[in-house]
């Protein structure tokens, strides 16, 4: 992407102008007009030409920006470290809406996108460096905005579902009563127990979780209780348990349907009196503990298939909260997305812009099995591969990015768009295969094979694309 802007100076001069560039009239009036902030610079990053918005965005007038170093007049976060000019001069290579910050002549801070690219003379030869820049002041209000609305301590959502939860939430987080959270892997369960403790009356003190399904039965029970030493052969020392270490805090049970039928007994008992014996001691300790429960099975048909106590059923059930899955609420695809982009941004000082819309089609498309854990293992899948910009489908996941594959065409309401469609679900409908395809549309495999070429469709599976060719034709 390169620029031609005309020049003042003979284009034979190698040397920077010392003179402003003047853009020839029309040019002028156009990128006078536009919103968006354009400057250019000479080979020593000296300004040689600054449009309106450029003045109203920074608030340096034109007269004062021509002629000196571009990092006094524009005072980015990254004039020093990466300048993005010095980028595209020395590899030739554009930037493209890179987010930064800059300080306004009043000293403010704001957030804006640049873009930039080669300036050359009529005769192509590279006389400076054009940037483009977009005030994004108001879409990062309008974000945090967003945000505000829709988060509720770790968590964000916008759902329906979810923003009633939310809005019961600091009640449930004032009251004593043991809670029951149940939903799929990765749905937030953990972080939901969280988010209640952190707004409860025991905020001070410990939050603690054990996941009961990851250890067998005996080493469990210890892991709850605790022993006294000598309880059993590698007893050396008395080791305090985790209802002791949550005292005066929160205890997560997660996956409390993994527990087995005899020490729902004793959960029963600690749940209901308050009070435990560690392993190999007979003297009860009194437990001042929340109890959370959660659970990715269904507790009420584990009860009724007899796997699960009734009565410590009806214990831990007092108040339950259910987290859907993120294929039910795929509205909030975007919003945990760039909540993950903002936090690996900020933890791996990158600066990922969002998604490309191939990606975020990729994302409104798949199913999540993994919920949001599985969506914010992708992100941080492509945050090794992308450190700017946005994440286009190859920095994902290999199951993800074999997705973008199959999407189907843009819709569009013209006759080529309606083509294009038409063909790529004829050829969905018969599995990739020519043959089939064109007898279903009527038309001869060699004009099928033309308008795929034409449209650019091929055959997502790789093992299939190969048969495809032979079974067929050949390109
Ligand atoms: N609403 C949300 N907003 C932001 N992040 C979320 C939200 N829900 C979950 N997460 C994040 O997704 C990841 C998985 O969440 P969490 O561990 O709480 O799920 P879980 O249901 O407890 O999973 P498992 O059943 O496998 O233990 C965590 O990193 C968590 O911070």
């Amino acid at each position: 992407m390169d620029s031609k802007i005309s020049s003042s100076k003979p284009a034979e001069n190698r040397e920077p102008p010392a003179t402003p560039l003047s853009c020839a009239g029309s040019t002028e009036i156009i990128l006078n007009s536009i919103a968006d902030g354009v400057f250019t610079v000479d080979r020593d990053f000296r300004i040689t030409w600054f449009n309106r918005a450029a003045e109203i965005i920074t608030g340096i007038p034109k007269d004062e920006a021509i002629g000196r170093p571009c990092c006094e007049v524009f005072r980015a976060n990254i004039c020093e470290t990466a300048c993005a000019l010095r980028h595209t001069l020395e590899t030739g290579k554009p930037i493209v809406d890179k987010p930064i910050a800059i300080l306004t002549a009043e000293g403010k801070e704001i957030p804006i996108s640049v873009s930039t690219a080669l300036l050359k003379d009529a005769e192509g030869r590279v006389i400076g460096g054009v940037e483009t820049f977009r005030d994004l002041s108001l879409v990062e209000r309008l974000r945090r905005e967003l945000h505000r609305r829709y988060s509720f301590g770790d968590m964000v959502s916008k759902s329906p579902a979810m923003q009633k939860l939310f809005a019961i939430l600091p009640e449930i987080a004032r009251s004593e009563s043991t809670v029951l959270i149940q939903g799929e892997s990765g749905t937030g369960k953990e972080v939901l127990a969280r988010t209640l403790h952190s707004m409860s009356p025991r905020a001070r003190g410990p939050f603690v979780a054990v996941n009961c399904g990851a250890l067998p039965d005996t080493l469990l029970e210890s892991e709850l209780f605790g022993h006294v030493a000598g309880a059993f052969t590698d007893a050396k020392k008395a080791r305090q348990g985790r209802f002791a270490l949550a005292e005066g805090g929160t205890l997560l049970l997660d996956e409390i349907g993994d527990v087995s039928p005899a020490l729902q007994v004793r959960l029963l008992r600690v749940i209901e009196e308050r009070v435990y014996e560690p392993l190999g001691s007979s003297k009860s300790v009194k437990a001042n503990v929340r109890i959370i429960a959660a659970s990715n099975k269904d507790l009420e048909e584990l009860v009724e298939r007899g796997i699960f106590r009734k009565d410590l059923y009806y214990r831990v059930n007092v108040v339950k909260l259910w987290l859907p899955p993120l294929s039910e609420r795929r509205e909030d695809i975007p919003l945990l997305t760039q909540h993950f982009i903002d936090r690996f941004n900020r933890l791996q000082d990158k600066t990922v812009a969002g998604l490309s819309r191939e990606t975020l089609a990729v994302f409104m498309h798949h199913d999540w099995p993994g919920n949001i854990r599985e969506l914010e293992n992708a992100i941080e899948h492509a945050f090794i591969l992308c450190s700017d910009g946005l994440i286009r489908p190859e920095h994902l996941p290999e199951h993800l990015r074999a997705q973008s594959k199959r999407l189907p065409p843009e819709p569009g309401s013209t006759l080529k768009d309606v083509e294009r469609r038409a063909i790529w679900e004829a050829l969905e409908r018969n599995a990739w295969r020519r043959m089939a395809t064109a007898r279903e549309l009527g038309i001869d495999k060699n004009t099928l094979r033309r308008k795929m070429k034409r449209y650019r469709l091929t055959d997502p599976s790789p093992s299939r694309s190969e048969s495809s060719l032979s079974d067929s034709f050949h390109l």
